[in-house]
């Protein structure tokens, strides 16, 4: 482990601007997904803890609140230096605790930096409007205001990025935050207190907090100081949470599950479209909420799409996300390991041919193989349930309305792409997918300058662009009379 990795390995809460520990001195074990080892024990903190954040974040926020743009964006333009000079450290942290290959490690770090970067920027054009006035004698302003305490819960497949997209914002806006990362991966969402402290963030207004999640999600959610909940998560506990927060009225953002479709039509290159779905199905071992779930190609390229498929997936190289050229680490855990062998079974046992993988590795643990299915129908599991790992269905389908309408037949409404040399087809078709974010002739979109975020049950609000900004502001309006005009 490099010295520097260490240094980010915190084994406390980050409360207020101290290192603590939970009150009844509880852990839970964190495992290296790739060896099954156990790397070490964060705080399992509870409903009283999180109050504690909750009531520092909301003290903070008196005076946070108050200071300027630029002050928030110098914070900001020194947390995004941090991240850089220490962005192998961070990776490694990362790989350790979640799995994925170094080279993505290192790319969600760097993006974590770039969101930083993005919301110190937009920070400082929060603008109002002056709009005209009905009333001879009033003027009408529109103020933006930050909303105040922000509640943030984020998953394991991108445990420093997710936290980027919601720290950032919440602190370009004068938010304070209070964070709760997923268990299997606390390390690197810890390492944004270790980042806040060393970036002279005040205290308060970044906590970070491990343990349970039903006991810190509940504070979080009922707490009427929290004004905003943010979660990234599956869609099951996303439902939770908006129910939770309507008692207090409280402002949700929510990015869910996907179901995300890929259509390769006969027009499509078909080199460029085998390469975008290698990337936008593998990457993270199929565990990103935009990867692929279901890959609908017409009749008339789908035997050389398949073909070239199962060669590009088996050439994928299999390994710790440790070793120099690994492409694939393991997943997260032995439960995905099995979500993923029952789709498997599902689909063969209704007609599905498995052309490359279909079984455990042979390193062992959660390594799975990465794996295409060809003859995939409707009546299989992954039609509409997110599969989360290596699994690459392949439907056919004739006509561009048929794969319209299969792509859309879910009740998510993540990321979805295509792929098409027609530039009529690429809007009729960009414009009939009820998605969120939409690839055409791309396989991996993601990026700061953009908004991402879900239709339909993938999710509420949008995270980077200039839009991911909004959800932390209010909008004031505020009428002025007696001017004497
Ligand atoms: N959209 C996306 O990016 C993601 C989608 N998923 C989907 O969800 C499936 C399950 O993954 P999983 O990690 O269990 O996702 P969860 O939605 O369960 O976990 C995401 C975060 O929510 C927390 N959480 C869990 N239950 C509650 C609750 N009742 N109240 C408040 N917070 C809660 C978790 O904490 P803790 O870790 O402590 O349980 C974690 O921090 C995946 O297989 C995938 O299909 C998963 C992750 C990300
Ligand atoms: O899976 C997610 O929740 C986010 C994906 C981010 C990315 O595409 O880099």
């Amino acid at each position: 482990m490099l010295q520097k990795t260490s240094h980010f390995l915190r084994e406390a809460n980050y409360i207020d601007g101290a290192w603590v520990s939970a009150d009844s001195e509880a852990v839970i074990d964190v495992t290296n997904p790739a060896n099954g080892q156990r790397l070490g024990g964060v705080p399992k903190s509870g409903r009283a803890e999180t109050k504690r954040a909750i009531d520092a974040a909301q003290k903070a926020f008196q005076t946070f609140s108050k200071t300027t743009a630029n002050e928030r964006a110098q914070i900001l333009r020194r947390l995004h230096d941090l991240i850089l000079e220490n962005q192998d450290a961070l990776a490694e942290l990362l790989v350790l605790e979640q799995g994925k290959p170094l080279a993505e490690a290192k790319g969600e770090v760097g993006m974590s930096a770039a969101y930083v970067l993005w919301f110190a920027e937009e920070g400082r054009r929060i603008y109002g409007d002056t709009v005209p006035s009905p009333w001879a004698d009033r003027r009408i302003l529109v103020t933006k205001e930050p909303v105040g305490v922000i509640g943030a819960i984020t998953p394991w497949n991108f445990p420093s990025s997710m936290l980027a997209r919601k720290i950032g914002p919440a602190i370009a806006a004068g938010c304070t935050v209070v964070a709760k990362p997923a268990s299997q991966t606390p390390y690197s969402g810890l390492a944004w207190g270790v980042l806040a402290e060393e970036a002279g963030i005040p205290a308060g207004v970044v906590n970070i907090i491990t343990g349970s999640a039903s006991e810190i999600g509940n504070e979080l959610c009922e707490n009427p100081l929290v004004r905003k909940i943010t979660f990234t998560g599956s869609t099951d506990v996303g439902k939770i949470m908006i129910k939770k927060c309507a008692d207090t009225v409280k402002k949700v953002s929510m990015e869910l599950g996907g179901n995300a479709p890929f259509i390769v039509f006969d027009d499509a290159d078909l080199d460029r479209a085998v390469e975008g779905a290698i990337a936008a199905k593998y990457r993270n071992s199929g565990q990103t909420c935009v990867c692929t779930n279901r890959f609908f190609v017409q009749a008339g390229i789908y035997d050389r799409f398949v073909e070239r498929m199962v060669e590009e997936t088996k050439r994928l190289k299999v390994g710790s996300g440790l070793e120099e050229g690994t492409q694939q680490g393991p997943l997260i855990d032995g439960d995905a390991v099995e979500k993923v062998e029952a789709f498997i079974k599902d689909a063969t046992s209704k007609g599905g041919k498995v052309e490359a993988g279909g079984k455990r590795h042979e390193l062992g643990g959660s390594f799975f193989e990465p794996t295409v299915i060809s003859q995939a129908t409707p009546d299989m599991d992954f039609m509409q349930d997110e599969i989360f790992g290596p699994v690459a269905p392949i439907f056919r389908f004739d006509t561009e309305e048929e794969g319209v309408a299969m792509a859309n037949d879910t009740a998510f409404g993540l990321a979805c792409y295509f792929y098409t040399s027609d530039l009529g087809r690429s809007f009729r078709v960009m414009e009939g997918l009820k998605y969120g974010l939409v690839g055409v002739n791309e396989g991996i979109i993601t990026t700061v300058e953009a908004p991402f975020g879900g239709l339909k049950e993938s999710g509420l609000g949008k995270e980077g662009g200039h839009q991911g900004i909004e959800d932390y502001l209010d909008t004031k309006y505020v009428c002025i009379g007696g001017l004497g005009l």
